[in-house]
């Protein structure tokens, strides 16, 4: 039997290996898989959901021109007081990042932007997480585990900085990358279904 539906091809826009995995949870599998590569630099006093949103939807945007189908992408900063925190550049930076969140609250905010046609729906997810104190040496041995690498904050909720977080409210798929409850609504109005539905 061939290909017998007429859903349209999904594209991931995005490098991250984990919203790959997040989507296959759902037994969403795109068609194709095109990073696309963005200037992520804040604006000069951009509010951090302004920032994240707008980061979703130019990864979407970028690829549009010349890309068919339904095009998926998203955005994840973590948020530390007024501060947003990225990716960290190094093993010191990455450190710094957790000196901040140690025995803190801080949020993580997902963005999630899908285009399909000349259109574009965004959904901005935020969930509340309280770290633990952490000592020098925790955070040293963290850093040292290169765990750090690629990942907002300079931490993963799902390996072993989950023994940090010791409260949160929000979603956590969200935290890892793609908020699948808002992602699969998302998918389900562009004509995109997975297994849950
Ligand atoms: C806070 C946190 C972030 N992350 C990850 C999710 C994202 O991949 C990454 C944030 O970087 P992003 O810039 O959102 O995404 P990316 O560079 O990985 O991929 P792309 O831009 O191509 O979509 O941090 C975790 O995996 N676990 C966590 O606990």
């Amino acid at each position: 039997m061939g290909d017998m539906t007429d859903a349209p091809q999904l594209v991931l826009g995005s490098a991250s290996p984990r919203r790959l995995e997040l989507l296959a949870q759902i037994g969403i599998t795109p068609q194709k898989i095109i990073p696309a590569d963005i200037d992520e630099t804040p604006r000069p006093n951009e509010a951090a959901r302004d920032y994240v949103r707008r980061m979703a939807r130019e990864k979407a945007q970028k690829l549009r021109p010349a890309t068919d189908g339904v095009i998926l992408s998203a955005d994840t900063v973590v948020v530390a007081g007024r501060r947003i925190l990225g990716k960290p550049a190094d093993p010191a930076e990455a450190a710094r990042f957790l000196h901040l969140l140690s025995g803190r609250r801080h949020k993580v905010m997902t963005a999630v932007a899908v285009a399909a046609g000349d259109r574009l729906h965004e959904r901005l997810v935020e969930t509340t997480i309280r770290f633990a104190p952490l000592s020098d040496q925790q955070i040293k041995d963290y850093v040292a585990s290169g765990e750090w690498q690629g990942k907002a904050g300079g931490y993963a909720i799902q390996g072993r900085a989950g023994a940090f977080a010791i409260w949160m409210q929000g979603s956590f798929s969200a935290v890892v990358g793609l908020p699948l409850a808002e992602t699969a609504v998302l998918l389900k109005h562009a004509g995109i279904k997975g297994q849950t539905e």
